[in-house]
């Protein structure tokens, strides 16, 4: 069996160590691709009127390329344009129909400029890097653009500020996908609603994801927060990050074809005297429920903007409150 580099104490008192395998993290199974968008679906988004421009920020990457094909497929507009965090990097990419070109940080803001000047009523989404987060958001608010911001990490606090300040509009996320979304609106409630109701319990989390994931599960530490607000003990330092493949097969029980984009969540609660546990757990393969949320939150947040509402900051549970996410 695969001995964890994580934090010796946490896994021989952990269920995940006692089961060997991960057998706790049964994997769903899991889809290769994702779903080729239908007519009807297409039709749909056309049909509500909301097709608008959409700029994906981070086209070079695993989400932003996801992004923009489920906008094109969804039957939004895909400008061609996209960001690195690298100087001269003279690259297109191609993304259904749409080549589009690449620009370094140095004329991100006169070609951010240019892209709303064309594109008045353009909505931005970001997956880019998490120390990316702060400086594109604090860009995006000084030239009044929306924007998603799907990207975890960075400062939150700053991010919110940024937004408030700028009364610009956004939409912020850790997490796109509808059913985790469901689930958090659904620990955020019995938190509101219980606070304490878990006091004393020791809370144990793991989360793995593929090797390129720079930060901690973003989702996890809105998890963790619902989990502290019930009452239970938890101590970041703690937490339990797997990123190096072999554990994922082997341990974790990740599908070989999703080593490369994959986000396993398990949190494992034991009451002061060890008599209760609780477990829950969220594992996905690939990266279309994100995308699509992605969408669904370019739309929504469009719609905000186009009818001026004053609320301005939202995240997916709005989005799922309103009835909004596919
Ligand atoms: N909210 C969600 O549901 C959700 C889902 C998946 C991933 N994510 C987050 O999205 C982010 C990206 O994930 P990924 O898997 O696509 O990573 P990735 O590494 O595949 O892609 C990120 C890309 O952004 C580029 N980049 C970095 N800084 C940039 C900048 N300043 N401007 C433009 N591009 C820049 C990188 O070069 C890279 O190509 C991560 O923070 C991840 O946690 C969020
Ligand atoms: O693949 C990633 O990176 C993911 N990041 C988000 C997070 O940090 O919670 C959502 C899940 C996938």
């Amino acid at each position: 069996m695969l001995s964890l580099r994580a934090p010796p104490r946490t896994l021989s008192a952990s269920p995940w160590r006692r089961r060997g395998r991960l057998d706790g993290f049964a994997a769903p199974r899991c889809v290769s691709a994702a779903p080729p968008a239908t007519t009807l679906e297409t039709a749909t988004a056309r049909s509500a009127g909301v097709s608008f421009p959409i700029l994906v920020n981070g086209c070079t990457g695993k989400m932003g390329v996801s992004v923009a094909e489920a906008a094109t497929s969804r039957g939004l507009h895909l400008v061609p344009v996209s960001f690195s965090s690298r100087e001269n990097l003279d690259k297109t990419i191609q993304v259904g129909d749409t080549d589009v070109e690449i620009y370094g940080p140095s004329a991100r803001e006169d070609v951010l400029s240019s892209v709303i000047d064309e594109y008045p009523d353009v909505v931005v989404v970001d997956y880019t890097a998490p120390d990316s987060v702060n400086s594109n958001a604090e860009l995006y608010c000084k030239l009044g653009v929306p924007f998603v911001m799907g990207t975890t990490g960075g400062d939150q606090q700053l991010l919110y500020k940024s937004v408030q300040d700028s009364e610009n509009y956004a939409l912020i996320s850790p997490q796109m996908g509808k059913q985790v979304v469901a689930f958090l609106a659904a620990m955020e409630t019995i938190a509101e609603q219980f606070p304490g109701a878990f006091s004393g319990y020791r809370l144990e989390v793991l989360e793995s994801h593929q090797a390129g994931k720079l930060d901690t599960s973003g989702t996890a530490k809105a998890v963790i927060a619902c989990f502290e607000k019930l009452g239970a003990v938890f101590d970041m330092e703690r937490m339990v990050k797997i990123r190096d493949p072999e554990q994922q097969l082997y341990m974790v029980g990740v599908p070989e074809e999703h080593i490369e984009g994959h986000a396993f969540h398990l949190y494992h609660l034991t009451s002061p005297d060890d008599s209760v546990s609780f477990e829950f757990q969220h594992n996905v393969c690939g990266r279309s429920i994100y995308a699509e949320g992605s969408v669904d939150a370019a739309v929504f947040l469009y719609k905000k903007v186009q009818s001026m509402d004053p609320k301005r900051i939202y995240n997916m549970i709005d989005v799922l409150q309103e009835g909004d996410m596919r």
